[in-house]
């Protein structure tokens, strides 16, 4: 449907009608146009006909003047009509595929505007900025008589359009078209033409180019038209025949008055925005750009395009996406018809307009999709890596388990794979084209995993470095204790051998030949200088790797802290078993080895004391020639031992106890308890030795014989006595049997029970009866008492 009612655009007070949007939005909404439309434009004297001319011609409803009522001004401003019926010879209003808009402009030499001459060079501007077609419309007797005023008008249009596109590159064409009203036919419009083109190439000739222009051709910018019309009171038919010639060369393809050249190639949608633009540009008086104008129209729509499919696309977004968030191959599937769907949008409406800023902003709509797609995408890859990094862990215990392979290598490994495993998730995101910084992300993960690889590589480092400990602390308490108990004076070598034993055979399983890396150190590091100056005894030096990874100077200051921790474990066995009371206790046996036994561990049995003190006095130089040994650790070159670590280097271990450990190893007891230990020893080996001699007293005191003769000599006559009296001999023999099967039965604690009970009741008895005697001896006193 086209609304040929014609609507008002440029108002008589040169403002541009507010009404105009909502027409153009009603013919939008019922038509698909896009740059399917044309735009002609009517210039011309006032009263000229111009009106009757488009209304006849384009259907549309264009006020006209009544001439039989008033001659004056019918059209002012700028009117606009829309059609796409053309009177053609094809057949009444046959509609056009094409719209056509019509503007019909207030004629030219108006009285109502007397002098003004600026809306009349504003509105030849606007015309010019808008249209394809100018319609010129004059009289055939006014052609040749330099008829001022329309020659003016056309002076005007031409100088409007060198403004416009005088320096302008891309030369803009548009078609004047010349359409002589009541030809008569008397003079041919061929030299009607010829006459008017003399005139147009003079005043053309005429007019102040601007600099750079001064060369231009009014062909150039300008193709020329011709066309004559019969007299419409005079001629009507001719005139109406005129007419229908006329529209042919608007709705006829081959020999079209449109051409693309002609064409502002800017979509309807965002032509009502473009010619308002313009006109505010001319009002204003400011400098009309029609290619900016254009591009900022093309902007402004493209903008309102891209936002509009985005928020189409986007507004159920969360509710798709979230419950897919962490189902990858859904989401690549999702996220990219989502941006597929939205770049169609765009592109239907927007690649319409300029192409250099549709593609600009299909940029920034990609962009905009992308950033969007960014927070979901991190919160996958964020889940992804969370538990790549939590199957790191596990990857790397179940491979050392399973393979047997050093942990390096199964960290290795591992970490390889989990970057892999991200690289080709992060990769097929890139390839759907849904990512942003790419190499940030990649780049992020890198890190994170360098990360975790240091935090692995010290979490098992001080694993090793824990099982060592506990390792080497096992075996040097065992070993040194076993020692001390049974101390000799070079305990200190024995315990020093035994020590570097526990570190080498400990720190075996890590020792190699030369590592590869060293070798490369060797290689990049060193000069040939340096290399000769390595020592033989450094070539041989034993090199460790604990197989996590470590360079070789990490390698060494680990070996380094594992002595350390040796040493210190070292110096707490020694110094928590060797208290005074454990060396008193060492000391005593130390010398009841030597007292109560001799060379072959048999025990010594003295005659008299002079032995004993012999004895005593060897055994006690014995022990104490050990005291020494145990107050202060030193080797049998009297050389005082002190652990070969500097703990300064040694931060993880800065305290006070640690350096005290470290510094005071070689001082056991100080004199003070050396004093002690002293005392307590040597009181008790007194009491030993007080015993010994004890012993011997005892034995050497015994009863002597001629006493037990004796005995026997005096005690015959009884003896015989008990002997001669068989009730004697029964008794004894009865208490012999009975005492036997106690003894043999093991029944003395019953049998003492039953006597410690018969004993008590005959107590209980005994007392009774007691008890009895006195009060009834105390009653029979009292009733003769009372009866004297
Ligand atoms: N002689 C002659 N008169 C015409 C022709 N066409 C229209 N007219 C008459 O000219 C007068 C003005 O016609 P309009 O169509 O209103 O002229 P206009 O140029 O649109 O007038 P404004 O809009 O006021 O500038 C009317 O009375 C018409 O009848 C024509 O071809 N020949």
């Amino acid at each position: 449907m086209s609304d040929q009612n014609a609507i008002q655009v440029i108002n008589e007070e040169k403002q541009f009608a507010p009404t105009v949007l909502p027409y153009f939005k009603q013919i939008l909404k019922e038509n698909n146009i896009d740059q399917n439309y044309h735009v002609i434009s009517v210039f011309g004297s006032q009263s000229s006909g111009k009106s009757t001319l488009l209304n006849v011609l384009f259907n549309t409803q264009f006020d006209t003047m009544d001439a039989q009522l008033k001659r004056q001004q019918t059209t002012k401003g700028i009117w606009l009509a829309h059609t796409h019926d053309i009177n053609n010879n094809s057949g009444d209003h046959s509609p056009l595929k094409e719209e056509i808009f019509v503007l019909d402009v207030e004629g030219s030499d108006g009285a109502e505007r007397g002098e003004d001459q600026d809306f009349e060079r504003k509105a030849a501007l606007f015309a010019i900025s808008v249209s394809e077609v100018l319609i010129v419309n004059l009289w055939e007797q006014q052609i040749g008589l330099y008829q001022g005023n329309n020659m003016a008008l056309l002076k005007t249009v031409f100088e409007v359009n060198l403004s416009l596109f005088g320096n302008s590159h891309q030369k803009k064409k548009v078609l004047l078209l010349f359409v002589i009203r009541d030809h008569v036919g008397v003079t041919p419009i061929q030299s009607l033409s010829e006459s008017l083109i003399s005139e147009l190439e003079s005043v053309w000739k005429g007019l102040n180019k601007p600099i750079g222009s001064e060369d231009v051709d009014l062909h150039d910018f300008f193709d020329l038209k011709f066309v004559g019309l019969g007299h419409k009171i005079l001629q009507n038919e001719k005139f109406i025949q005129d007419v229908k010639d006329l529209g042919d060369n608007f709705s006829q393809a081959e020999e079209t008055y449109f051409k693309p050249i002609y064409h502002h190639m800017l979509p309807l949608d965002g032509w009502c925005m473009y010619a308002e633009n313009c006109w505010d540009q001319i009002e204003n008086n400011k400098d009309l750009d029609l290619p900016t104008q254009q591009i900022l129209v093309a902007r402004f729509k493209t903008n309102e395009i891209l936002e509009e499919a985005f928020n189409n696309q986007f507004k159920d977004y969360d509710d798709i996406i979230t419950p897919i968030l962490d189902n990858k191959d859904k989401l690549l599937i999702k996220l990219k018809s989502i941006k597929d769907d939205c770049l169609k949008e765009y592109d239907e409406l927007a690649s319409r307009y300029t192409k250099q800023v549709y593609l600009e902003n299909r940029e920034n709509l990609i962009l905009k999709i992308n950033e969007k797609f960014d927070i979901s995408i991190i919160g996958y890859l964020m889940e992804l890596t969370d538990s790549l990094s939590n199957k790191l862990q596990d990857d790397i215990k179940n491979m050392t388990i399973n393979k047997k392979l050093p942990f390096i290598e199964c960290l290795t490994i591992s970490i390889d794979t989990a970057t892999q495993n991200y690289d080709t998730t992060l990769q097929e995101f890139e390839e759907a084209h849904l990512l942003t910084e790419y190499a940030s992300k990649k780049d992020t993960f890198a890190k994170l995993m360098n990360a975790k690889t240091t935090e692995l590589k010290a979490n098992e480092l001080k694993a090793v470095i824990a099982r060592l400990k506990k390792s080497i602390s096992f075996h040097i308490k065992d070993e040194v204790i076993s020692l001390l108990s049974n101390p000799s004076p070079d305990i200190w070598d024995k315990i020093l051998a035994k020590f570097e034993n526990i570190l080498t055979e400990k720190l075996d399983r890590y020792k190699i030949k030369k590592p590869v890396s060293k070798q490369v150190e060797d290689t990049n590091n060193e000069t040939s200088d340096h290399k000769e100056s390595v020592s033989e005894d450094e070539d041989k030096a034993p090199i460790y790797d604990f197989q996590v990874g470590l360079t070789q100077k990490e390698n060494e200051v680990t070996v380094k802290k594992i002595r350390f921790i040796a040493w210190l474990c070292l110096s707490v066995t020694v110094h928590d078993y060797l208290k005074p009371d454990t060396v008193v206790s060492i000391l005593r046996d130390r010398f009841e080895n030597s007292f109560r036994y001799d060379e072959n561990d048999s025990p010594i049995l003295w005659k008299n004391e002079e032995e004993i003190d012999e004895s005593f006095k060897l055994a006690k130089q014995k022990a104490l020639e050990i005291l020494d040994v145990l107050c202060v650790a030193k080797t049998s070159e009297n050389i005082e031992v002190v652990p070969d670590l500097s703990i300064e280097d040694e931060e993880e271990y800065e305290d006070d106890d640690v350096t005290y450990h470290i510094t005071r190893f070689s001082r056991i007891l100080n004199e003070l308890e050396k004093e002690k230990v002293l005392k307590q020893f040597k009181r008790q080996v007194n009491i030993t030795v007080i015993d010994s001699k004890r012993s011997i007293m005892r034995t050497t005191t015994h009863i002597p014989i001629w006493i037990y003769i004796l005995i026997v000599v005096l005690g015959w006559n009884e003896f015989m006595m008990i002997l001669r009296n068989p009730a004697y001999v029964t008794i004894l023999f009865i208490s012999f049997v009975g005492i036997y099967f106690i003894h043999r039965y093991d029944l003395w604690n019953p049998v003492l029970n039953v006597a410690s009970v018969a004993i008590g009741e005959t107590r209980e008895t005994v007392k009774g009866k007691l008890r009895e005697y006195v009060f009834d001896d105390n009653e029979q006193s009292a009733k003769k008492a009372k009866e004297t």
